[in-house]
């Protein structure tokens, strides 16, 4: 009682005091502690105009908020918020937050209530702050939580977590984890996180040592600790969940496993949990499983307006459409230089720093190494584009290179950032001048998401989408209502085939064309069977996404001939009679199982077998236009292990996944997930 009462006043002491009830916060129990009511300000109501977002949610109350508070100063004024906190969001020296954005206190006061709430705001609006901070300010003030031995001596017994974030990637967690702790400075509760592909038994004993009150996870980590009595790790307590990047959680990949973690969390209803959902997208999909998650009477809060795409309109979306696939570095590479030629002529533009999203893996290390060749290139190194840092970042890399990749991008002025889906959402990179997708990503809410890393905090960005056009109908049904403007660079409209490939010049189709022909052998292989998946299922018709794919490996990466596809995978994908594909006979290579052809493929085949398109070419992997070293069996980077994880892989929940869109025509029915580039 006494420290509740250095902490927050008298109010505040009463209120911890006071005897809990079910189905509220403290905070709802003292009127002091609200600001006085406005009627002009409404939660939004729950309907949209735009379908894919109009996410009904008849059962939740539209209701009067309290007055919106808008500077953090204030909540430390009006004793909503413990001064240690908001020194720590205020403080120059800290974070440095003055005022509050819109989601942030939209949504404060209903937190600290204990109402559950879905509130969807734009991407790089402030949604972890809008939870993390009523979240720990609730945690303050159980009472039951015992902070008294604030600073470096913080101790708690493993079993006090209060709070659980879920997130549906490692380096979202970590991130939230960051930033958490920030907000917790000096308060004594204690963060921990639990995220898949680190030592677990270090993260267990950590926490069994220093304790717990709120803890941030993905899906996997969390299911494994909670399963198993043997962690000491459980959460008796717990009464509140946050699904951050809810949609995502609740889709049909990760759901199962929210659900199953959901009932190693106390009985709901004999411990009261409030839970809380945030999300830049709400699709109508999810909404069932929202409502079965909501407690009824739950606040939907949209800053989005209704009749709105849930995109910046400050960001400039521009659409390219390609001659070929191989055009789509080149054309990467123009816009790099297009924006780095307008800031040496004087115009006031941060550095160049872009993220370019691939829909495989294996496509985001063949153009990091096309991009790595270019930038040791002498012509390209010495030009002022030299001092681009090429990065890359996918499921693939082991956690510390995921982690090193991030790092290194999040620090760099300038570079480009060659990543998978997995830092498609929630990550919080700053000054990124440019998010530039190659393909048609998976679904609507991955092209917003992807695009919502640049333009943050009110800062300026760009976002293109470079396409072939076999992606039309899925470019029509996924991203029609998207505001985009249609544009052309030469480089996407360049014929490669008639290109020379040489870095001895600055003309940006040849030099990338021998940047990519100096891709080793290997990766090209991995590219091409990753990209077999996608485009399968992204082209209107499979005999064109494999004649591009065709032209891509021969005219841009420069191949003697397109890679071999296994027959029997090729069976399975339905290619076998699709003409121009490149069957290779396997007869001199034992059959290998599904994860083997897709990381090795055609790859391992060299029987002279002629396909029927221009593109057939004569089988086997003999080099030219720079392959380094040729084909050889361990001799390129990246070699041909068993252990090697490139292309396609069985997932490592144990099942098979050819790719992220396989079947997926733009239907309304949630696509499948690859979940490798998520947390396990
Ligand atoms: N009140 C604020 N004023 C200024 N900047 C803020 C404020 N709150 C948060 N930020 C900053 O805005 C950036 C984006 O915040 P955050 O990552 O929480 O966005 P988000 O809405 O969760 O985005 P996404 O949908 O991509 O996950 C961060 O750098 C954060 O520090």
């Amino acid at each position: 009682m006494l420290g509740t009462l250095r902490r927050f006043g008298v109010s505040n002491a009463l209120r911890a005091s006071a005897p809990r009830i079910n189905s509220t916060r403290w905070a709802s129990q003292l009127p002091k502690m609200h600001a006085p009511l406005a009627s002009s300000v409404l939660t939004r109501s729950l309907h949209s105009s735009f379908p894919k977002f109009s996410a009904v949610a008849q059962e939740s109350v539209e209701t009067e908020s309290p007055k919106q508070i808008q500077d953090f100063a204030e909540l430390g004024e009006q004793n909503l918020v413990d001064s240690t906190i908001i020194k720590n969001i205020t403080h120059p020296s800290r974070m440095n937050l003055k005022t509050m954005t819109e989601v942030q206190s939209m949504t404060l006061q209903e937190i600290v209530k204990g109402t559950d709430v879905l509130a969807q705001a734009k991407t790089g609006t402030g949604k972890t702050l809008a939870f993390l901070l009523p979240t720990l300010q609730n945690i303050l003030n159980d009472p039951g939580v015992d902070v008294s031995k604030v600073g470096r001596y913080s101790r708690t017994a493993p079993s006090e977590i209060r709070a659980l974030i879920i997130s549906p990637t490692r380096e979202l967690a970590e991130q939230i984890a960051v930033e958490a702790k920030k907000v917790a400075f000096g308060t004594g509760l204690i963060v921990q996180t639990a995220v898949g592909g680190t030592q677990k038994r270090a993260g267990l004993m950590k926490i069994q040592r220093e304790g717990c009150h709120l803890l941030i996870g993905t899906p996997g980590r969390l299911k494994d600790i909670f399963s198993d009595p043997w962690t000491g790790v459980a959460a008796p307590k717990l009464n509140t969940l946050i699904l951050d990047e809810a949609d995502r959680l609740l889709d049909q990949g990760f759901a199962p496993d929210i659900k199953e973690i959901q009932g190693y969390l106390p009985d709901p209803t004999k411990i009261d949990r409030q839970t809380l959902m945030f999300s830049a997208t709400v699709p109508r999909e999810v909404m069932s499983l929202v409502r079965q998650t909501l407690k009824p009477g739950f606040q939907f809060v949209q800053t989005v307006r209704e009749d709105e795409v849930p995109t910046h309109h400050r960001v400039p979306q521009k659409c390219v459409w390609m001659r070929g696939l191989e055009n789509g570095m080149p054309a990467l590479l123009e816009i790099a230089k297009n924006y780095e030629s307008r800031r040496t002529n004087g115009e006031d533009l941060r550095p160049f720093k872009a993220i370019a999203y691939y829909n495989s893996t294996a496509e985001t290390k063949a153009a990091a190494d096309a991009f790595n060749n270019l930038r040791r290139s002498h012509n390209f190194g010495k030009s002022p584009m030299g001092e681009l840092k090429m990065l890359e970042i996918n499921s693939r890399l082991t956690q510390a290179e995921r982690t090193r990749s991030a790092e290194s991008f999040r620090r760099s002025p300038t570079g480009i950032l060659f990543s998978s889906d997995v830092t498609a959402r929630g990550m919080d990179f700053p000054d990124v001048t440019h998010v530039i997708q190659i393909g048609v990503p998976r679904d609507t809410e991955t092209y917003i998401h992807r695009l919502g890393r640049t333009a943050r905090a009110g800062k300026e960005g760009e976002g293109w989408l470079l396409i072939h056009d076999g992606e039309e109908g899925v470019y029509r049904s996924r991203l029609g209502r998207i505001p985009m403007q249609q544009d052309s660079l030469p480089a996407a409209k360049a014929d490669m085939s008639q290109a020379t490939a040489t870095f001895e010049t600055n003309d940006t189709v040849s030099q990338m064309k021998a940047a990519m022909a100096a891709v080793g052998m290997s990766q090209k292989i991995k590219s091409f069977m990753g990209q077999l998946g996608t485009l399968t299922g992204n082209f209107d018709s499979k005999r064109y996404a494999i004649q591009a794919l065709n032209q891509q490996f021969v005219d841009g990466f420069g191949m003697a001939s397109p890679p071999e596809i296994n027959a029997r995978l090729a069976q399975q994908m339905g290619l076998s009679r699709v003409p121009g594909v490149n069957i290779g006979s396997g007869s001199s290579r034992p059959v290998l199982d599904e994860d083997d052809m897709f990381t090795r493929g055609g790859a391992l085949s060299s029987s002279g077998h002629r396909s029927p398109s221009r593109y057939g070419g004569r089988g086997g992997f003999s080099s030219r236009g720079g392959d380094r070293g040729g084909f050889s069996r361990d001799g390129d980077r990246g070699g041909f292990s068993r252990s090697d994880r490139g292309g396609f892989s069985r997932d490592r929940r144990g099942g098979s996944s050819y790719g992220d869109r396989r079947g997926d025509r733009g239907s309304s029915r949630p696509p499948r997930r690859n979940m490798a580039e998520f947390d396990f």
